[in-house]
């Protein structure tokens, strides 16, 4: 459970129950399935936001993921924000209505349930990042792109940057990869977008995290200018900063390398409130901050669903 005051936060069971809800009333437009299971069992879910859901419509799709890391709770609810106004706009607010109309959305609350589960384990945090696999790997650097490439993760189990001992050697990890890959259809991936929600910081990233290059083998120039201009974009609109996400400091094996990598999604990673400067205090802001800095996003999650159509 969450601790006493934090009680707005959603735990695994909590959320599960609220996706059920969401899909229990808005039948037209939902899809509710799981990507796979966690190392100790949890299904992971996947929700899918668009008209006529049942149908793989010939219209260009996204992917919100949240909670990679265990302790970032406030991503969880980024993406149950993203779930409940999508739902519960369509049909009353018009840019909802036109997005679930002309996209098809999908969203990931937890990829971590299990870690999540462990770091509010009796009503005290525990400063929980990596899922629960012996002493935990860290799934942002478990994507099997430039894995352990660049001395962006660390090769120690005990280490918080653990990389896993091969790239998809997490569960989690290989289920949303499996997920993704599954949306090659006619040999063309219908995923153009993506947001991978962190916490903190106010950052908006975009690949690629094991180099400082802008451009290589997988980047031209004019993508990597389309990376900025976009992620300029997003962070206008929420008042992040936006950076490559190696200027950050160097990452391998992290999502968005992968997402682009592999898939060229265009695939950014927000590092959400607070800004800066708090330590392990800046993990748990209070559930009076889920509101206003998940809605801060709003506009950026709309600006994404544009850009899909690009
Ligand atoms: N959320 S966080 O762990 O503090 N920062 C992310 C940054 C991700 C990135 O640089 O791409 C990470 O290190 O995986
Ligand atoms: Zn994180």
């Amino acid at each position: 459970e969450f601790p006493e005051g934090d009680e707005g936060f959603h735990t695994y069971s909590e959320l599960t129950t609220l996706l059920e809800n969401a899909a229990a009333d808005h039948p037209d437009i939902t899809q509710l399935s799981d990507v796979g299971s966690s190392h100790e069992g949890r299904t992971i879910p996947l929700m899918k936001i668009s008209a006529d859901a049942a149908q793989d419509s010939d219209e260009p799709e996204v992917l919100f993921t949240c909670n990679q890391h265990a302790r970032e709770h406030l991503t969880t609810e980024m993406c149950l924000r993203i779930v409940e106004r999508f739902t519960d706009g369509y049909g009353t607010d018009q840019t909802v209505t036109d997005f679930v109309d002309s996209r098809e959305i999908y969203v990931i609350p937890t990829v971590n349930p299990d870690g999540s589960e462990h770091d509010i384990e009796g009503g005290q945090y525990q400063g929980w990042r990596k899922n629960r696999q012996g002493q935990g790997t860290d799934l942002n650097r478990n994507w099997g792109y430039k894995w352990g490439c660049c001395d962006g993760s660390s090769g120690d189990p005990a280490s918080d940057t653990y990389r896993g001992e091969s790239g998809f050697s997490a569960p989690e990890t290989a289920a949303v990869r499996d997920f993704v890959n599954s949306r090659v259809v006619g040999g063309e991936q219908q995923l153009e977008g993506h947001i991978d929600f962190h916490t903190y910081g106010e950052l908006v990233l975009w690949p690629f995290g094991h180099t400082t290059d802008d451009v290589t083998e997988d980047m031209t120039e004019q993508q990597a200018q389309r990376f900025q201009d976009v992620g300029r974009e997003l962070a206008d609109s929420n008042g992040y900063t936006p950076q490559q996400s190696s200027d950050l400091y160097v990452t391998d094996g992290d999502v968005n390398g992968w997402m682009w990598g592999e898939h060229r999604i265009l695939s950014f990673t927000f590092e959400m409130y607070p800004a800066d400067g708090f330590g392990l205090d800046g993990f748990y802001p209070d559930d009076e901050d889920i509101a206003p800095e998940t809605e801060r996003n709003d506009q950026a999650v709309d600006i994404l669903l544009r850009e899909a159509g690009a």
